[in-house]
């Protein structure tokens, strides 16, 4: 599904992302995980064409997209959730779904063809039920919870229908409660989606409870990539990343 070869993305005398090849089957829940500065936000700003690699590939479905502009590698079917509910403050939670919903509408449906407003309402109601927001539709964006903010930016994203879907540190700034929530929602929406989901993470346990496939990043390089089982057993990680210590409490 999305194919990254021998990424290579340098900032003057400093490689963030050095020599990184991953892929992303269709379908699948990834993580990207590694300390600050690893390199995490530079990948996803590449795959999203803020950032032009200074070489390798970047390959969705086949088709190579490297260098794209971002509007073009959304039309291809690459979403991010960004901090962007606060944009819209004085909408409510619906009307701000309804507007993205009509806006992905605009640009799929041909020039000036009419398309149903029923459509537009039945789609708002559906992320609605997916986001678990229902209770809070009729709230202004700029007055909920700063949890049910990341939440309908996720939504926001969603509602362009994304092949694949970056998020970066969705459950980020929440409380330990909500953050399981957070990660739960995200895990619910990947299953009904039918879509790759690929996310950032810092807090390990929810990376393990949450990731089919973790790939650990340490100065810009893949360090490992394997299953919660594989990357929690794995020498260079516990060695390097995770901490003997961490391991033990978290086996
Ligand atoms: N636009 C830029 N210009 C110069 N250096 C940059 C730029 N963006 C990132 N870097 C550097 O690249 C390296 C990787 O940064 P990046 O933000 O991708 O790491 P990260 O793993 O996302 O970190 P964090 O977990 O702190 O968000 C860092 O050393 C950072 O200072």
């Amino acid at each position: 599904m999305l194919r990254l070869e021998h990424l290579v993305k340098r900032f003057g005398g400093l490689t963030a992302t050095d020599d990184v090849s991953l892929n992303f089957p269709a379908g699948s829940l990834s993580a990207i995980i590694g300390p600050n500065g690893a390199g995490k936000t530079t990948l996803f700003n590449q795959i999203t064409g803020h950032l032009v690699p200074t070489s390798g590939r970047i390959r969705l479905e086949n088709e190579d997209i490297t260098g794209l502009k971002p509007a073009a590698i959304v039309r291809k079917g690459i979403g991010r959730a960004f901090q962007i509910a606060s944009i819209f403050p004085s909408m409510t939670v619906r009307e701000a779904l309804a507007a993205a919903v009509t806006a992905h509408r605009r640009a799929t449906f041909s020039l000036g063809s009419a398309f149903p407003r029923r459509d537009i309402a039945d789609r708002t109601d559906e992320l609605l039920g997916l986001l678990g927001m229902e209770d809070v539709a009729e709230r202004i964006s700029g007055q909920i919870s700063h949890g049910d903010q990341k939440l309908l930016d996720v939504g926001l994203a969603l509602a362009l229908e994304p092949k694949v879907l970056l998020l970066d540190e969705p459950a980020a700034g929440m409380g330990p409660e909500e953050r399981w929530q957070m990660m739960a929602t995200v895990q619910r929406l990947w299953k009904s989606a039918n879509m790759t989901l690929i996310f950032i993470e810092h807090d390990i346990e929810l990376v393990f409870r949450t990731a089919e496939v973790i790939h650990v990043l340490r100065y810009g390089a893949v360090l490992a990539s394997g299953t919660p089982d594989e990357i929690r057993g794995h020498p260079d990680v516990i060695e390097a990343y995770l901490g003997r210590e961490t391991v033990e409490e978290t086996a």
